[in-house]
């Protein structure tokens, strides 16, 4: 029903641009956008987790997204997060993806109140049946407390429209046991890209992730050594990845430190909102050895590939 191949790859979730008062910058979503397309990335995850869509109004959301689409919509593939603490919101996110010709709604389960799974499931249900779009789950427990079970999995996995699971728990078991339940033609998408390659090696289709954001050649290096059965050298390259994550957590916000990494790359997309902090001027000098070191694996990783 749905072409499956173009959510396989490298899809990174994008930064939310702001200007220089905290407001949403269409114009540096478009330049954030056009970075990405211009790397060769399959697509853009919008409104996520480093999107900060839980921190946007929903007309804000809608902006950012109209951006993305005005500028790569025709180029990449386009995940509209639509999940918000309401499902009426939600809903509305979802129409409104689905009329700027998005390529698929995606969404956590409503946040806030400790929700049933059977409240969680008709939460994602309205936003399915209000649109013709492929839905992604977006389970992502350590933020929302709400673990996903097998048999709701089972249930939505079941629906045509239910095309796969972006699974941002940290165990590559439960990625295994949740591409058991779903099939061959259910897509799982891995989420914690310190384990990219252990998830493509256990199952995933590709991979939705942040930090591919200030690194997507390292990425899409471990991606293709993946596909090309060269192991030794795609390990080679998620360590090199794994270092520069491990440098990144050290800030006390991962999207501050990564805006900040971003800004020395040449593309500004402003700090991220309150409470999420921006890097201090105390740790520029971190921010700096970050930039170099990433700098120079991706050279490597580009020059491997011209050798
Ligand atoms: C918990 C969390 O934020 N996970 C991130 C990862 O990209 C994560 O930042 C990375 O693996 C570093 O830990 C993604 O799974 C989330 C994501 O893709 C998003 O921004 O929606």
């Amino acid at each position: 029903m749905f072409d499956l191949e173009k959510f396989k790859g490298i899809i990174v979730a994008l930064y939310a641009c702001y200007d220089e008062e905290g407001n949403v910058d269409a114009l540096r979503v478009k330049k954030l956008a056009r970075h990405y397309a211009d790397k060769g990335v399959k697509g853009l995850y919008v409104g996520g987790s480093s999107g900060e869509g839980m921190l946007q109004t929903a007309a804000e959301r809608k902006v950012v997204l109209e951006a993305v689409m005005e500028e790569v919509g025709s180029e990449l593939t386009i995940i509209a997060h639509v999940g918000s603490a309401s499902t009426r919101e939600s809903v509305g996110l979802a129409k409104h993806a689905e009329s700027a010709g998005a390529d698929a709604i995606s969404a956590v389960p409503a946040i806030y109140y400790r929700l049933s799974p059977a409240s969680v499931e008709r939460h994602w249900q309205e936003m399915i049946d209000s649109t013709s779009l492929p839905f992604i789950i977006y389970h992502i427990p350590q933020t929302t407390g709400f673990q996903l079970q097998a048999d709701l999995l089972a249930k939505m996995a079941a629906q045509d429209k239910v095309i796969g699971v972006k699974i941002s728990s940290e165990s590559t078991y439960e990625l295994q046991q949740f591409k058991a339940i779903g099939g061959p033609d259910f897509l799982v998408l891995n989420g914690p890209d310190e384990q990219y390659l252990a998830g493509r090696s256990i199952g995933a289709d590709g991979g939705i992730g942040g930090t591919y954001g200030v690194m997507p050649e390292l990425f899409l290096k471990v991606e293709s050594c993946y596909r090309e059965g060269l192991m030794d050298e795609a390990r080679k390259w998620q360590f090199n990845i794994n270092e520069i994550i491990k440098g990144l957590l050290s800030f006390p916000s991962l999207y501050g430190a990564c805006k900040a990494v971003l800004r020395l790359q040449g593309v500004e997309c402003g700090e991220p909102r309150l409470p999420l902090l921006p890097v201090s001027d105390a740790d520029h000098g971190r921010i700096v050895l970050l930039h170099k070191q990433i700098h120079e694996y991706t050279e490597a990783a580009l020059a491997s590939v011209k050798a």
